[in-house]
């Protein structure tokens, strides 16, 4: 597992004690579930997009590090969001985890019918 996502967890945990005025993480906690959810479409709709610029670069190192830089952004407000739930990235590796080797077929019939 990675260590990163761990520390993170940690940090974000701790962050629910901490001013909304000295922390960006705790200030997304104070304005709410809708405001974690908004930042996290944004971050969706620029990975998005640097996705878009890529397929199309005439630079192609630069727009890599750029959709790296905003796959980076979304996965940390989706920590956010799973830290305002009371849950960590454990919870999605144990889920990925279970999924490992099964096929993505086999996986989605094997889900509950909607
Ligand atoms: N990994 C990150 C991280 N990635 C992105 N960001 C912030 O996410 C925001 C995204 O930028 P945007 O321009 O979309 O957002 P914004 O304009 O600041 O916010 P709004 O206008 O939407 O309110 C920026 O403020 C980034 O600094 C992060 N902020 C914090 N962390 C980690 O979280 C830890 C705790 O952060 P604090 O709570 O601020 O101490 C830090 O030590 C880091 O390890």
């Amino acid at each position: 597992m990675s260590d990163i996502l761990q520390q993170l967890d940690q940090v974000l945990e701790a962050r629910k004690a901490d001013s909304p005025d000295e922390s960006y993480v705790a200030s997304l906690y104070a304005k709410g579930i809708e405001k974690i959810l908004k930042k996290v479409g944004e971050e969706a709709n620029e990975t998005i997009m640097a996705a878009k610029d890529l397929e199309h670069s005439i630079n192609i190192d630069e727009d890599k590090e750029h959709l790296v830089y905003e796959i980076a952004d979304l996965w940390f407000h989706t920590l956010v969001l799973l830290a305002s739930q009371n849950l960590t990235s454990a919870d999605i590796t144990t889920e990925l985890q279970r999924r490992f080797g099964l096929s993505g077929h086999a996986e989605k019939a094997s889900r509950p019918q909607e």
